[in-house]
């Protein structure tokens, strides 16, 4: 079975996607940490985001065995410059392979991102958009990267949050939306558990 699970910022796709794989046994692929990966070796090269050729020949050679392992990956700047180069096609293109074969030898896959209803796997059998209200996920973020130990200031969050939707939803190539079999679960006033068994009752539901 596949599971695809797609939003916004900060929506809890990832906390939503790692919960729906325990409770399965399923593989789960947070698959921004790749466009994050892809930011990160531009920046520590040097190279401005801008270069598409040079973000696409990183996202060609990109290694995706330690992602999971990389908390560097998942502070406030990787995601801001992640949204810059994941706009960038020949990037995405390099790396549908990967996500579109992950999982093949688990019994089942969950992938969250921003296009995996609508592009990576329009075949799921069961597809998720998470949303919650900016002013939410600013303050899920904003408790995040505190608890992390990184220098953040909530209204400085919302604005990233808002300008990295805004990007997400209106590029051209594979833009943030839900796809048209997609269940929505608003989670503005859903804690983590509750969440989860809202998701629960949608996957059992649909599930073949
Ligand atoms: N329903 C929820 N209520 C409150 N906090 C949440 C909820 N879901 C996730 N979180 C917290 O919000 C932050 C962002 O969640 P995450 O799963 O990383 O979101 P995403 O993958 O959509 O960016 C994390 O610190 C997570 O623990
Ligand atoms: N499937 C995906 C996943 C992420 N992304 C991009 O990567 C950025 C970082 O994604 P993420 O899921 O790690 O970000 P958060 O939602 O955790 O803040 C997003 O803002 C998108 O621009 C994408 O384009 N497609």
């Amino acid at each position: 079975m596949i599971i695809a699970i797609d939003g916004p910022a900060a929506s809890g796709k990832g906390t939503l996607g790692k919960r729906l794989a325990e409770h399965y046994g399923f593989a789960h692929l947070d698959t921004g940490l790749l466009y994050r990966a892809v930011a990160r070796v531009l920046m520590d090269r040097n190279i401005p985001l801008a270069d598409r050729e040079a973000a696409t020949e990183v996202a060609l050679n990109l290694d995706v065995s330690h992602l999971e392992d990389d908390s560097r990956l998942r502070g406030a700047a990787m995601g801001e410059a992640a949204s810059v180069v994941s706009a960038y096609q020949p990037v995405r293109n390099a790396l549908l392979a990967f996500q579109r074969g992950f999982g093949a030898q688990a019994s089942g896959a969950v992938l969250d991102g921003r296009d995996i209803g609508t592009v990576v796997r329009p075949d799921a059998d069961v597809k998720l958009f998470i949303t919650a209200a900016p002013e939410e996920r600013a303050r899920r973020r904003h408790r995040e990267l505190l608890g992390r130990g990184e220098q953040a200031e909530y209204e400085r969050i919302l604005e990233d949050i808002r300008r990295r939707d805004e990007r997400d939803m209106n590029r051209s190539t594979a833009p943030l939306k839900a796809a048209a079999d997609a269940v929505t679960l608003d989670t503005t006033h859903l804690d983590p558990d509750a969440a989860f068994q809202e998701a629960l009752k949608i996957v059992e539901a649909k599930r073949p």
